[in-house]
């Protein structure tokens, strides 16, 4: 049996519009247990515009950065910590590209072409590399301890390789 792959951590939100549909969140729910993704933490919360400006503080300026930050306190919203092999990769291929317009064209069983409404209002987010999906996860969940996962990691990995 070949060795399992080291499982990765990502930051997942389910953003305010598709929470406020309790049906859609379902589903969402259901996609996520379908692709195989572990929730290994998760709340629901309500940003401050504070909160929405500090989080995606690399769009300051850019054209979309108001309707961003009150879309993103518009009502509460999930944050998930998913875990899988690839976790980061897969769960930005499992949502899809940034705008849902295109991506009902170019990605269409992705989540945001069967969920997503706009380009801002895009319903899902995801950590786009390592070091983001860390300061994602300290962001969200600051009580989450990421040094002791990584630690019991390295333990799974060696009772697996011993176990060959
Ligand atoms: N490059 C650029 N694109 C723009 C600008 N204004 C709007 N857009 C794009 O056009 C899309 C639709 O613009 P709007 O009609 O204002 O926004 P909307 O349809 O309410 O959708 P969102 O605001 O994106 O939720 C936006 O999502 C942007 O992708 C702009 O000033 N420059
Ligand atoms: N051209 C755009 N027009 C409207 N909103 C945008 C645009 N580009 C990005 N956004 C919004 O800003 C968020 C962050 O942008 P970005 O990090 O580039 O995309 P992603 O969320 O796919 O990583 C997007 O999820 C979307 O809500
Ligand atoms: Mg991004």
């Amino acid at each position: 049996m070949p060795p399992r792959p080291p499982a990765q951590l990502t930051l997942a939100l389910l953003k305010p519009d598709l929470t406020a549909n309790s049906i859609k969140t379902a589903k969402v729910f259901a996609h996520i247990q379908k692709n195989e993704f572990n929730i290994v933490a998760q709340k629901k919360l309500l940003w401050s515009k504070r909160d929405a400006e500090a989080f995606y503080g690399e769009h300051r300026g850019k054209f979309f950065f108001e309707r961003l930050c009150g879309y993103m306190t518009s009502g509460h919203f999930h944050a998930l910590i998913l875990e899988k092999p690839n976790a980061i990769q897969d769960w930005r291929a499992l949502i899809g590209p940034t705008h849902p317009p295109r991506a009902r064209i170019n990605a269409p069983s992705t989540l945001r072409s069967l969920y997503g409404l706009t380009d801002t209002r895009n319903s899902f987010h995801g950590s786009d590399a390592v070091d983001t999906a860390k300061n994602e996860i300290g962001f969200f969940f600051p009580e989450f301890e990421l040094d002791r996962w990584e630690e019991e990691q390295k333990h799974r990995s060696c009772v697996s390789d011993t176990k060959e």
